[in-house]
């Protein structure tokens, strides 16, 4: 995860100075690869397979693919076509479709960022736990006391004006890159077909119905681990020859995708479904460790440990990032604006690791903390991914960014795949997680009227009207099936 240091002005990077190093070709796909594999790869191939069997996953995988790649570079013909929304995913929703929904995706992407910390927090204190048994499970009490004092050191770190992750990236990748190159090497020689086919569409054998349950039940973990897939477009731009951008980041996905699809596909193939989906977290430590032992899953562990790290660091920096940049730009209200002496956006950090802190204490009342942060991650980020998508598809058919007479043809079809990913997605995540996600959403419209206030702006239009009233509702439907039990964390 890497992420741009925020610049006061508004503009971005424009004093050579400040420009970052250019990167070759191969640098740069290491970058795009980096910037999205953080933790979610190391319980991969067991959260597939508690829902899906293998001949699902494949399905799963594919229609992933597809979606993805048609995200990715629909974000990057956005940052292409136009450099002048350079604030990030919410510019495009709001110069696309107006302040209120830049405001929810700016929102929705901010849930996002700091749900998949609490996700992180889990995953890594399970790890941490292989070491030290007083964190076994990484969701006990002990965890969340230990996870909360990274938090606030991580915090203290960040207020003292750390704000570029560069050599830390360069670490993590290597960390992360070389354990999950070992697992897929090694787990190869162990591949057994006949285990890999077994009941390959389900105990049942193939039946519609139950093979499209199976990938539906795969979508909000395949997109976990390619949230940061925004990023990676942006960092493209560092390329040092044009041409290398569109490479590397196609390169850069289709890399990360095969490594995905490797690390749940062969695991299928060394170990039943079953026991894949009860397996203890991290799954990728105790397969290997399965397969060749205990180092293995030493290994793993110690990957995991330094590219969580990694990762946290990078994703509070942009957490804190979004709120920020977006009060600078009159979407959030004026307060998250702050910043302190180090340049540090100080209240909106303050905000997002409190928020975390209190969801920490879900470890103990959910029994799988880590599937339940990272869906909701997932899930909240629907929203800003799936505007995006839709604005691809505006811009295609608008004048700016193109010259008179250009092809769009190829543009316009990303976008109505990337578009229908999107929806596809917002049907997959299931009631549960959405209501559960309105529930995130609706405080915020308070925030935006706020916002819309200090622009000197009164009242709602009709349309944000019933924006609010929906989310409201919808809110109050899921306190009222949590109430009766029918909606649980
Ligand atoms: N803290 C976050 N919001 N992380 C989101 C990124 C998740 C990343 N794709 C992973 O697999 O780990």
């Amino acid at each position: 995860m890497v992420t741009k240091p925020h610049d006061t002005t508004g503009t971005s990077g424009t004093s050579p100075a400040k420009q970052q190093k250019k990167l070759g070709f191969f640098a740069l796909t290491a970058v795009v690869v980096g910037s999205m594999i953080g933790g979610g790869a190391f319980n991969l191939a067991a959260d597939m397979a508690v829902g899906a069997s293998a001949g699902a996953v494949l399905i799963g995988w594919v229609i992933t693919g597809i979606g993805i790649i048609a995200l990715g570079l629909s974000f990057q013909n956005l940052t292409m076509r136009r450099p002048d929304l350079d604030g990030g995913i919410y510019s495009y929703a709001r110069a696309g479709f107006g302040p209120f929904v830049g405001f929810n995706s700016a929102w929705g992407y901010w849930l996002s960022a700091w749900l998949g910390n609490v996700a992180y927090a889990t995953l890594l204190f399970s790890s941490v736990g292989y070491f030290f048994p007083v964190f076994e499970g990484g969701q006990n009490l002990a965890s969340i006391l230990g996870a909360s004092v990274l938090l606030w050191l991580v915090h203290a770190l960040i207020l003292r004006g750390v704000h570029e992750a560069s050599l830390v990236n360069i670490i993590t990748t290597i960390a992360k890159l070389v354990p999950i190159f070992a697992f897929i090497t090694l787990i190869l020689f162990a591949f057994n077909l006949d285990q890999f086919t077994f009941q390959f569409f389900g105990e049942g054998g193939f039946n519609f119905s139950s093979v499209k349950e199976q990938v539906v039940s795969t979508m909000l973990v395949t997109l976990w681990v390619f949230i940061g897939v925004e990023g990676a477009v942006v960092l493209s731009g560092r390329a040092n020859k044009r041409s290398d951008i569109g490479k590397a980041t196609v390169i850069g996905l289709i890399g990360t995708l095969i490594i995905y699809v490797l690390i749940s596909v062969m695991s299928l193939g060394v170990m039943s479904n079953a026991d894949l989906a009860t397996i203890d977290r991290p799954a990728m430590a105790y397969i290997l460790e399965s397969v060749v032992g205990q180092w293995g899953a030493v290994l793993i562990n110690i990957g995991l440990v330094i590219s969580v790290l990694g990762a946290w660091l990078g994703w509070t920096l942009l957490a804190a990032e979004i709120p920020y940049i977006a009060a600078k730009d009159g979407v959030f209200p004026k307060w998250f604006a702050k910043e302190n002496k180090n340049e540090a956006p100080v209240n909106a950090l303050w905000l997002t690791n409190g928020l975390i802190q209190l969801f920490l204490f879900t470890f103990l009342i959910s029994d799988a903390a880590y599937t339940f942060a990272f869906s909701l991650a997932s899930s909240a980020i629907l929203i800003p991914y799936a505007v995006s998508a839709f604005f691809q598809v505006k811009v295609s058919r608008g004048e700016i960014g193109y010259a008179p007479g250009e092809k769009r043809t190829r543009d316009l079809m990303l976008g109505l795949v990337a578009s229908a990913y999107g929806i596809w997605l917002i049907y997959a995540a299931g009631m549960d997680y959405l209501l559960l996600t309105t529930l995130l959403y609706a405080p915020g419209t308070l925030l935006y009227v706020k916002a819309q206030r200090e622009a000197g702006i009164k009242g709602l239009t009709k349309w944000e009207w019933t924006g609010t009233a929906v989310l409201t509702v919808l809110a109050f439907a899921a306190l009222i099936a949590m109430w009766n039990g029918n909606l649980s964390i």
